[in-house]
């Protein structure tokens, strides 16, 4: 593509003053440029790219974008904000391909990464070819890649729907992370359905407030534009239990639908029972009564569920079809996953890691639970340090042994972590063990007949980040390991 079409998607830009070379990709990575690349220089949180400009074009750069002029070889367009710009030309480069995909996004506290799996299901199982994007990888069809962020920046993301087109995916289901709202991440993704699960407290080291938190999420609700258009109808599918989701009523201008358990909704759950093989429960909806019956636990994946039949609804899957797909589902990786080595005390490796999924986690454990339950956890490091003693709280509330111990110390003295923690604890006795290979250990050897073993904040994480060292890691692998040599 010329730069000059490029350009001329930017508003206020006197493209034809600059010479007009072909682009052969977009880049805001100084090593990643290549001959004939356009450079856009974005000022990070830890660098400012502006900084490997002149890098950018001795690797073949042939313009750049920059906020500021640079004295550099090739033409400098500067423009006010190179993260939107980025946002607008890596829509237009990659010729709008979300305009081609049905869209779902994902946003909430808890729940993204289970509930775009349980959309992704019942979308393949009416026949659409399926692209995901989140937490665990993103896919195409049955392709998985690595991604480094939750919702990747506007570049990647403009890129992989591309891939997705050309490899024939129809829908496109993906988590949209509060902090890819607030940078910009998905400006330009054409949105059919936003899905919000809830909002609960984490990330206040980067929102500072539980307002400027849920204001971020709104922002994907209000970017589902102000059109009626019957070819492409938009939907908000919100959670009513939930009370962010009257903001998010009047961010919109899209139709909504709405899901809930305690007060009353478009889809509302009934009845919901805890059976030996999972839960039932009556699902009201305008098109009548209907009985669900899953393999999935507890309240909150009611509430996952109720989201993703709300996103079926609103991509025109009929309710019963959606069901049937709900009922097949065994569970996504990492996220209350039971690991079974022969061993006659119950372990789930769960992804909580903030204090509301912590409390559904042991709360429901409560629910089946026949002996006691130990509680293996820790917290984050360079993430937000107020969930540190609510977390250790709850954990010493709800369970009967409470083992503290390393998450992802990251940047941060592991032993200040714990202290955190400690700090939220009054009374209760609890266990700190540094080590998080020791601490499962321990648990594993103190567990009797019919305990249940919770082992919290990692998942599927197969990696502990310590340090800038990432260490091979895996929850699941270690506590059976720690049972067979039991
Ligand atoms: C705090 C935060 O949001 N940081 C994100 C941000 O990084 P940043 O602003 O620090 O960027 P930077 O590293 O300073 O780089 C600035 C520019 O210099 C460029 N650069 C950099 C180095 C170099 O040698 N050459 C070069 O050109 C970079 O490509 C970039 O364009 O922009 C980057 C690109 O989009 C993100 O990868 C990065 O996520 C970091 C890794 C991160 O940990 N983010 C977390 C907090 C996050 O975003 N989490 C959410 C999920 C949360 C949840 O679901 O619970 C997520 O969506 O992942
Ligand atoms: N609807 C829900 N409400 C509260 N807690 C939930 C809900 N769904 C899942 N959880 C809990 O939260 C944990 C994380 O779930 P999941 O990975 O689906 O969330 P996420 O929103 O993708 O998280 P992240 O922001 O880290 O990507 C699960 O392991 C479970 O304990
Ligand atoms: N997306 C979340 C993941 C947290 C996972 C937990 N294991 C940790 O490292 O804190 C975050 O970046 O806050
Ligand atoms: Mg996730």
């Amino acid at each position: 593509m010329k730069l000059h079409t490029l350009l001329s998607q930017l508003p206020f830009i006197d493209y034809k003053a600059y010479d007009n070379p072909e682009i052969v990709s977009i880049e805001n990575d100084n090593r990643k440029v290549v001959q004939g690349s356009l450079f856009v220089c974005i000022k990070g949180l830890t660098v400012d790219a502006h900084d490997f400009a002149e890098s950018a074009v001795n690797n073949g750069a042939v313009a750049v974008l920059a906020e500021r002029p640079l004295d550099l070889t090739v033409p400098v367009i500067v423009v006010e904000s190179t993260r939107r710009a980025l946002a607008v030309l890596s829509d237009a480069f990659y010729g709008q391909p979300s305009h081609k995909l049905h869209m779902i996004g994902i946003t909430g506290t808890n729940g993204k990464t289970t509930t775009s799996h349980i959309i992704e299901k019942i979308l393949a199982d009416v026949g659409k070819q399926t692209g995901l994007i989140g937490t665990m990888y993103t896919k195409i069809g049955t392709k998985q890649f690595e991604t480094k962020n939750t919702t990747p920046e506007s570049l990647t993301l403009q890129k992989t729907f591309h891939q997705m087109v050309k490899e024939g995916v129809e829908a496109t289901v993906m988590e949209v992370s509060s902090h890819a709202l607030v940078e910009g991440r998905v400006h330009g993704t054409d949105f059919n359905v936003a899905v919000f699960t809830n909002l609960t407290q984490d990330h206040l080291d980067y929102h500072k407030t539980m307002d400027e938190y849920q204001r971020a999420k709104s922002l994907l609700f209000a970017q589902l534009g102000n059109t009626y258009d019957m070819a492409k109808p938009k939907f908000a599918v919100l959670n009513m239990d939930d009370e962010a989701s009257k903001m998010y009523i009047e961010s919109t201008s899209a139709h909504v639908i709405t899901y809930g358990i305690d007060n009353s909704a478009n889809l509302h759950a009934k009845n919901i029972q805890m059976t030996a093989n999972g839960t039932e429960f009556e699902l009201e909806s305008p098109f009548g009564l209907h009985k669900v019956s899953m393999q999935l636990v507890g309240k909150f994946s009611v509430y996952n569920v109720l989201a993703s039949l709300g996103a079926a609804l609103a991509s025109g899957i009929p309710l019963e079809s959606a069901i049937a797909s709900i009922e097949n589902v065994s569970g996504v990786a990492g996220r209350f996953e039971l690991v079974q080595a022969g061993q006659d005390f119950s372990v789930i490796v769960d992804y909580s890691h903030t204090p509301d999924s912590l409390e559904n986690a042991i709360t429901t454990i409560q629910q089946f639970a026949k002996g006691n339950i130990i509680v293996v956890v820790g917290c984050g490091g360079d993430r937000d340090k107020t969930k540190r003693p609510l977390m250790a709280q709850i954990a010493c509330k709800y369970s009967n042994r409470p083992i503290f111990t390393s998450d992802n110390p990251r940047s941060e003295d592991p032993v200040q972590i714990l202290n955190d923690m400690e700090a939220g604890v009054h009374g209760q006795p609890y266990e700190v063990i540094v080590d998080r290979k020791e601490a499962i250990y321990h648990a594993v050897q103190h567990a009797k007949t019919n305990d249940v073993i919770l082992i919290a904040g990692k998942g599927h994480e197969t990696y502990q980040l310590i340090g800038d060292k990432s260490y091979d890691f895996d929850d699941r692998l270690v506590v059976k390991e720690a049972i067979k040599g039991r």
